[in-house]
């Protein structure tokens, strides 16, 4: 069944349960480090307002036992701002008071409900028959008319308040959600050459995606960078020196030596590995070709160096489509970020851009960049879709 969408729902009077994705990072004294994953919901928020909605937000934020595992206060605060439409926050997410907050709201008015994963159910995976069992989801239902899921970031998720909603309530997509899926969805019919830039540090993810793109016949180039292109130097017989190795076995990425050989065997002509990387020697950047590898014994790969850059620029420069996920270096210091600020800048270059990824989002950021055609809110999400794989949260919409 086709996802239904605000276009469908009418919306005024109703009471609406809307789960968002404001995963956020945080100061030390817990106050909103960037406020980029509330930005994105301001339309879905403000057309349901605008429409004479009463508005229940759910949303989570960290994982339990994570330092940013926390209570979303701030986080109605800067909605309030955000937003034409008052917001106020309750500090419980599904008992009376939490309820009475929602039961008791106007037409135009919003609340944003405590983390739901203060709750132990949330932070478990069901199907979602059995999420709607669950008590978060129980308690809410009575309280509400209908479900709008525009938390694309955490879709991968089965989690209660992301599957467990549609199957006892009508359930549409948010704008976030369905723009989402529009985009990444329709990969299949974005211009030739595709190339698929696979850098950062998830390296698990990145080589599944490479495999996924180079098998389906999806990818005319994959550009590896950051953690990702190290290992395939590695894998490729490259020896970039005893502080990137013991790094790698270290994060446990040396298990993903193998998948990644496989992959040069059988796609050589569309792997493209970094030609130099970029080392700290006595507080400078330094910069080594292959064939001056290995770096001394403490210096790790920390950045693609110049003749990288150069090489993957033009490939940006000259693609129909980029998909882009996770830097090319460790762009948070200034050192290291060229690599991951220069190929961006040729990626953003290409007829049609998508750029996905928490890391990445950030160093855009940082960078000031702007001319990507979709910069997708979700990390892990984005990387699901684009292999083509069933979102748990979609396909709960589409029952
Ligand atoms: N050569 C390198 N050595 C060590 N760390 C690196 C290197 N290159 C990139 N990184 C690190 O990788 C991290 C980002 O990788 P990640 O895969 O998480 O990015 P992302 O996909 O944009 O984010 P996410 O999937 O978490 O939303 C950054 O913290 C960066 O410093
Ligand atoms: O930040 C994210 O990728 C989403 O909010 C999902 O968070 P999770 O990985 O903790 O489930």
């Amino acid at each position: 069944m086709p996802i239904q969408t605000l276009d469908d729902l009418a919306v005024q009077g109703t009471t609406l349960g809307v789960r968002i994705d404001i995963n956020s990072p945080l100061t030390d004294s817990g106050e909103l480090a960037d406020d980029a994953r509330l930005l994105a919901h301001v339309d879905t928020l403000s057309e349901l307002l605008e429409r004479g909605g009463k508005v229940a937000i759910l949303a989570h934020q960290g994982r339990p036992g994570s330092d940013d595992f926390a209570g979303l206060g701030a986080h109605a605060e800067r909605l309030d701002e955000l937003l034409s439409f008052p917001v106020s926050y309750c500090d419980a997410t599904f008992s009376a008071d939490a309820r009475r907050a929602v039961s008791n709201l106007n037409e135009g008015e919003a609340v944003l409900l405590e983390n739901t994963r203060f709750y132990s159910e949330e932070y478990m995976e069901f199907p979602a028959e059995q999420a709607a069992q669950t008590h978060l989801v129980d308690r809410l239902v009575p309280v509400l008319d209908a479900y709008v899921n525009d938390a694309f970031a955490a879709a991968h998720r089965s989690q209660p308040s992301l599957v467990g909603f549609p199957t006892r309530l009508p359930g549409y997509a948010g704008r976030v959600m369905e723009r989402e899926v529009d985009v990444l969805g329709d990969i299949e019919s974005t211009p030739r050459p595709r190339t698929y830039v696979v850098g950062g540090a998830k390296v698990s993810d990145s080589i599944a995606v490479a495999k996924n793109v180079l098998e389906r016949d999806l990818a005319d180039h994959v550009l590896t960078a950051g953690v990702v292109g190290n290992v395939f130097l590695f894998a490729d017989g490259a020896d970039l020196g005893d502080a990137s190795a013991d790094f790698i076995h270290d994060e446990g990425y040396w298990d993903y030596i193998d998948d990644a050989a496989e992959l040069l065997d059988t796609y050589s002509d569309r792997i493209h590995l970094p030609k130099d990387a970029a080392v700290e020697r006595d507080g400078e950047r330094v910069e080594l070709t292959r064939e001056e590898f290995p770096p001394n014994e403490d210096e790790g790969a920390m950045d693609v160096g110049d003749a990288t850059i150069t090489a993957y620029s033009e490939i940006l420069r000259d693609s129909g489509t980029v998909i882009l996920n996770g830097p090319a270096g460790v762009f948070e210091d200034d050192t290291f970020a060229t690599g991951t600020r220069e190929m961006y800048t040729a990626a953003a270059n290409a007829e049609f851009s998508i750029v996905g990824g928490g890391d990445t989002a950030a160093a855009i950021r940082k960078f000031d960049l702007g001319g990507f055609d979709h910069v997708s809110t979700g990390g892990g999400a984005c990387l699901r879709m684009l292999t083509g794989d069933e979102l748990p949260a979609l396909q709960a919409l589409s029952q």
